[in-house]
C-alpha cells in the first residue's frame, strides 16, 4: 500500500477537539460507558474506564448465558435434535417473528416502493451474510455465485461490505474489486477519493491494489501495537485450551469457542478477562461463538455506514436510500443508524427468531443471494 499522505494519524488530524491530545483519541470517537453508549464530551477526561468486575462477570452465569446464546442457528439444531421437540414449534415461532420482520424478498415490491427514484446504496457484512458460518473462520469462503451476485449488484448500487475481519482478510474472500471495504469492525475504511467530503481531512490518501485513489480511514490506528501485544498474549494463554482459535482481525482480536468444549468455556472467558484487566482502553465484546477484544472507541459499524455515505457523497440526499444486510450483534449498530429518522433498511439475516433494529429479514445467505438478484434485476428494469 503506497501511502501518499502525510497524514499519518487520521486519530490526530484535528486540533480543535480537546480531549483528543490527552487521550490520543479524536474526540469524534468517544469512550464507550458501560452499557456501551458513548459518554458525553468530558474536558478533563483522561483515560477511560475499564469495565469493572470483568471476572466477577465471568463467574456469574450471565457471561456464561450470553457465551452460550451467541449463535443461535446452533442453538436451533441442537434443541431440535437433543429434545426431538417437533420443528413445528419453531417454524410457528418464526412465522410469527416475521410479521415484525418481513421477509425482504416476500416484501420487495413494498420494500423497493420506497427505493423509486433514489439510489440505493448497499452494506453487506460478510460471516454468516454472504458466507455461511462454518466451524473453521479460516474456511468461509464465499460461493461463486455469491460473488457473482455481489458483484452483478456493485455494478448497479455503490456497494461496501462491513466485516468484523480484517480489511485485507474479507477482501481476500471477497475478491471483488468493484465494491469498498470496511474491516475490523468498521475501524478499517477503505472508501472512495471524494474531493468534496468533510472526512476527507482524517483520511489518508493512498491507492489500491488497481492503483485507483482511495481514502484510508483507520480511527484506531494508535491501538496497532496494543491488539499486537493483546493478540499475542491471547494465543499464549489459551494455547492448551482445545479448540480455541485466536483471530487477529488488526484492530480488534477475536477469541473463537466454536470448537471448544462448553465445559472449558468459562476458564475461556476468565483467560481473556485476565489479559484485559492490563488494557484498560481495550473492551470486550460477543459475535457468534466468538469473543471480541476491540480498541475503546465511540466506532462501529454505524459509524461506518455513515463515514461510506459521506464519503461517497450521499449522506444529505433525500434520494439515496441505503441498505444494510448483516446477521450479528455488530451490525444492530448500522441497522439502528438506518433505523433512525427513517433512512433506509436494516435487513437481519436469521433463521431463528431475534430481537432486532432491522426493518426485515432474510433466512441465510442463500436468501440474501437472492435478494441480491431481485435488486439488480428491478435496477435493470427501472432503466428501460
Ligand atoms: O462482521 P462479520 O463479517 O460477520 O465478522 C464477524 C466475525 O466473523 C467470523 O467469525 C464468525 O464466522 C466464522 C466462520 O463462519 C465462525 O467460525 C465463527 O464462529 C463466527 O464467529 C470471523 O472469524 C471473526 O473474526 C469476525 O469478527
Amino acid at each position: 500500500m503506497d501511502l501518499k499522505s502525510s497524514h499519518t494519524s487520521p486519530v490526530l488530524a484535528d486540533p480543535a477537539l480537546i480531549n483528543e491530545s490527552m487521550l490520543g483519541i479524536h474526540s469524534g470517537l468517544l469512550p464507550y460507558s458501560h452499557n456501551g453508549t458513548a459518554f458525553s464530551p468530558a474536558p478533563f477526561l483522561t483515560i477511560p474506564r475499564r469495565k469493572p468486575g470483568i471476572l466477577d462477570d465471568v463467574r456469574s452465569s450471565s457471561w456464561l448465558d450470553a457465551m452460550k446464546s451467541s449463535s443461535p442457528t446452533h442453538n436451533k439444531v441442537n434443541k431440535d435434535s437433543s429434545t426431538g421437540q417437533s420443528s413445528n414449534d419453531s417454524d410457528n415461532a418464526y412465522r410469527t417473528w416475521m410479521l415484525k420482520y418481513p421477509s425482504a424478498i416476500a416484501s420487495f415490491e413494498q420494500l423497493i416502493n420506497c427505493a423509486k427514484h433514489k439510489r440505493v446504496a448497499l452494506f453487506l457484512d460478510y460471516d454468516g451474510t454472504l458466507s455461511p458460518i462454518v466451524d473453521n473462520p479460516d474456511h468461509a469462503v464465499m460461493s461463486c455465485s455469491m460473488r457473482a451476485a455481489v458483484r452483478n449488484a456493485a455494478k448497479c448500487f455503490p456497494t461496501a461490505i462491513i466485516s468484523g475481519r480484517s480489511r485485507d482478510k474479507v477482501s481476500e474472500f471477497v475478491g471483488l474489486t468493484e465494491l469498498y471495504y470496511a474491516g475490523s469492525h468498521g475501524m478499517d475504511i477503505m472508501g472512495p477519493a471524494q474531493p468534496n467530503s468533510k472526512d476527507q481531512t482524517k483520511c489518508n490518501m493512498s491507492i489500491d491494489k488497481q492503483c485507483k485513489d482511495v481514502n484510508l480511514f483507520q480511527p484506531a490506528s494508535e491501538f496497532l501495537p496494543m491488539i499486537d501485544e493483546v493478540f499475542r498474549s491471547l494465543v499464549e494463554i489459551t494455547k492448551d485450551i482445545v479448540g480455541t482459535k485466536v483471530e487477529n482481525n488488526k484492530f480488534c482480536v477475536s477469541v473463537h469457542y466454536r470448537n471448544v468444549e462448553e465445559k472449558s468455556w468459562t476458564i475461556i472467558a476468565e483467560s481473556v478477562g485476565e489479559i484485559l484487566k492490563h488494557y484498560p482502553r481495550l473492551r470486550l465484546t460477543h459475535g457468534r461463538k466468538v469473543l471480541e477484544v476491540r480498541p475503546v472507541l465511540n466506532w462501529d459499524k454505524g459509524k461506518a455506514v455513515e463515514f461510506l455515505l459521506e464519503s461517497l457523497g450521499l449522506s444529505h440526499c433525500d434520494n439515496v436510500l441505503p441498505i444494510y444486510i448483516g446477521d450479528d450483534r455488530t451490525d444492530e449498530d448500522a441497522f439502528k443508524v438506518l433505523k433512525k429518522g427513517s433512512r433506509g433498511y436494516g435487513i437481519l439475516v436469521s433463521s431463528v427468531p431475534k430481537e432486532s433494529n432491522a426493518s426485515y429479514s432474510l433466512r441465510d445467505p442463500s436468501e440474501v443471494m437472492e435478494f441480491l438478484k431481485c435488486l439488480v434485476s428491478w435496477k435493470k428494469s427501472t432503466a428501460l
